[in-house]
């Protein structure tokens, strides 16, 4: 995937190769530390050894089981890191992520991760796309050849704190990524095209994503999933 150009990034920030890994930075003042994508180290692997398996709420939401491992496309790819947990736990997983440098930095982070010996089979199972999921999800499912069983959708949940109280980290993400507000659309699209179930990750005590009423919820501590099933995973 080729960088964007500068030219298209918010002021004050930069795509750069930096040790051979692609970075975002910013004004560190304002932003905090450059942002890049590592699957192999930190979080990621922390949470691959010792996040709890198939028990975490979003592979229950996707409905990982015994003997279940759904075919998943995560619409709003973000970062990866939900994406990552599911394709460590064994599903293949589609990754469509619709802001270029976002798209940029995953195809980076999946780059050097398919090098490295420990996480090599997990980012095979991973496959991305740079696209709107509201507006071309079949083309882009289609276009992958990919069996949309489970499609998972994290959109951003608009914040109203000032954004000095926004994580440095968060707002780096949220400059380039800002509000997802046309989030209805996404599950419109997503109820279309998932052949058994949509999951849709919510802030604890946000209100659903406006349209069809969700079947199930999944709480946890600061997250919670809601369900829109269409038919059962477990045959
Ligand atoms: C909250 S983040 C997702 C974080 C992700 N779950 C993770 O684990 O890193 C939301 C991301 O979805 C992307 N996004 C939102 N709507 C989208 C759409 N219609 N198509 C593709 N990407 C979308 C945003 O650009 C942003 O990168």
């Amino acid at each position: 995937m080729s960088l964007p150009h500068t030219a298209d990034l918010p002021s004050g920030l930069s795509l750069v190769m930096q040790n051979g890994q692609l970075v975002l930075a910013g004004d560190e003042k304002c932003y905090g530390k450059p942002l890049s994508i590592d699957f192999a180290a930190g979080k990621a692997a922390h949470r691959r050894q010792f996040g709890g398996g198939r028990g975490q709420l979003v592979a229950k939401a996707c409905g990982l089981a015994k003997g279940v491992t759904p075919s998943i496309v995560d619409a709003t790819a973000g970062l990866g890191r939900d994406a990552f947990v599911l394709a460590s736990l064994g599903a293949r997983v589609l990754l469509i992520e619709r802001v270029e440098a976002i798209a940029a930095l995953l195809d980076d982070g999946l780059r050097r991760g398919a090098k490295e010996a420990e996480i090599a089979d997990i980012i095979d199972r991973m496959t991305l796309r740079h696209g709107d999921s509201a507006q071309s999800l079949e083309a882009l499912i289609a276009e992958a050849a990919f069996d949309p069983q489970v499609i998972h959708l994290d959109p951003m949940f608009p914040h109203r704190e000032k954004s000095a109280l926004v994580k440095k980290e968060m707002r780096l993400f949220r400059e380039l990524a800002g509000d997802d507000d046309d989030a209805p659309r996404l599950l419109e699209a997503a109820l279309d095209i998932a052949t058994h179930r949509v999951v849709v990750k919510r802030p604890r005590k946000a209100p659903p994503v406006a349209g069809p009423a969700p079947q199930h919820v999944l709480e946890g501590k600061t997250s919670r999933y809601d369900l829109y099933v269409k038919q059962s995973l477990h045959r």
